[in-house]
């Protein structure tokens, strides 16, 4: 990419103040988020003339890109890059850039919580003191089930998934199975060796307790958790999702939960987010539903935000940033 001069930038997701500064001070910026009603005019109206892209949890289509004739760069405010059709940007020379690792152990910490919310019934029982229904000691009819000493099984041991995996064997005493594509090099895992063990996927879903997914959303991993996916589960499992909505068949995974095939699941990501009022998974009783909260504390949203400018900065300058990704891996 050809240095810049001042370039139209089209921000897409509010950005703290001092980030949208040091763009402002680089180039012309235009901020309208297509989410919210009374800016989605102003997003469209500044897509012909925009050279560059930065934001997050909005669907960049071809149709989208079709109306961007001048478009160089696109800075995702996220390690996930579903939202962007990756073989288009390639063929149209458009560069790709998000934040890996800047919110890994934040992540891993949310993921965690989950698991433990979801497995001692957390959110029911706050709900039961908050509602003023404890009145004796509670029975074994609310009793949660035990975190330590179980197996968690990890499909997607990347980034995420090692850091859940340390969380889980180093401070929890669980042992670790999981499955990638290919096995964890040994020397990668650092304090894990030893701790975790590599199974195909099949055995992973028999045998573990907690099947957590911190996969990336790709037309391979899409339904990956399906009707046959849960039969091979243990009747107690647990199901975690902290990466996407689209690895799992939420109907499959509502047709295990009513017929016990599962005992529980504990969702941050959705396959239709603001997860749909009408959904049955907001008020299901064997339900845990956070609203896609994995990154968002201060500060990860913070060092996100940072990653992303200084990606889109570099990028309009012709470097290649820490958050390049490589459209012609994908
Ligand atoms: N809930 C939330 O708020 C958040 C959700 N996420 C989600 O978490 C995902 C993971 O992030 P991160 O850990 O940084 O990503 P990484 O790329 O580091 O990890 C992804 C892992 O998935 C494995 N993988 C990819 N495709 C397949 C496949 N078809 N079958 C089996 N394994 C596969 C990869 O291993 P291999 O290549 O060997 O297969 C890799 O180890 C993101 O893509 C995003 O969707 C991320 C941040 C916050
Ligand atoms: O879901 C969040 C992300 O960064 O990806």
């Amino acid at each position: 990419m050809t240095p810049s001069t001042r370039r139209q930038v089209l921000v897409f997701r509010e950005l703290p103040d001092d980030q949208l500064a040091r763009l402002q001070a680089a180039h012309a910026v235009t901020v309208a988020n297509p989410r919210i009603p009374g800016e989605r005019d102003a997003f469209f109206a500044a897509l012909p003339q925009a050279e560059a892209l930065i934001g997050s949890s909005y669907p960049i289509t071809d149709a989208l890109l079709d109306s961007a004739p001048h478009l160089q760069a696109i800075s995702s405010i996220s390690v996930g890059v579903d939202n962007y059709p990756l073989a288009s940007l390639h063929q149209r020379g458009i560069a790709l850039c998000h934040t890996p690792g800047v919110l890994t152990e934040t992540t891993a910490d949310t993921i965690f919580a989950l698991l433990m919310a979801t497995s001692r019934r957390i959110p029911e029982l706050a709900l039961f003191v908050r509602s003023g229904q404890w009145q004796r000691n509670i029975g074994e009819d609310l009793f949660g089930w035990d975190v330590h000493g179980k197996t968690v099984g990890i499909l997607g041991m990347g980034r995420i998934g090692l850091a859940l995996a340390r969380r889980a064997a180093l401070g929890f005493g669980m042992p670790v199975i999981y499955n990638n594509r290919s096995a964890v090099p040994e020397a990668e895992l650092g304090a894990l060796a030893g701790h975790v063990r590599f199974v195909e996927r099949e055995a992973l879903l028999r045998e573990a307790d907690f099947i957590v997914s911190m996969l990336p959303s790709t037309p391979e991993t899409r339904h990956l958790l399906n009707a046959d996916a849960f039969a091979l589960m243990k009747p107690s499992a647990i199901v975690i999702n902290g990466s996407r909505g689209a690895i799992i068949d939420e109907a499959a995974l509502l047709h295990a939960l009513d017929t016990d095939q599962i005992r529980a699941a504990g969702l941050d990501v959705f396959a239709t987010e603001p997860l749909p009022v009408e959904s049955p998974l907001r008020t299901h009783p064997k339900v845990v539903a956070l609203p896609h909260i994995g990154s968002a504390t201060h500060e990860t949203r913070y060092a996100m935000a940072e990653m992303a400018v200084t990606n889109l900065l570099q990028v309009l300058e012709g470097e290649k940033p820490a958050g390049w990704f490589d459209l012609g891996k994908a």
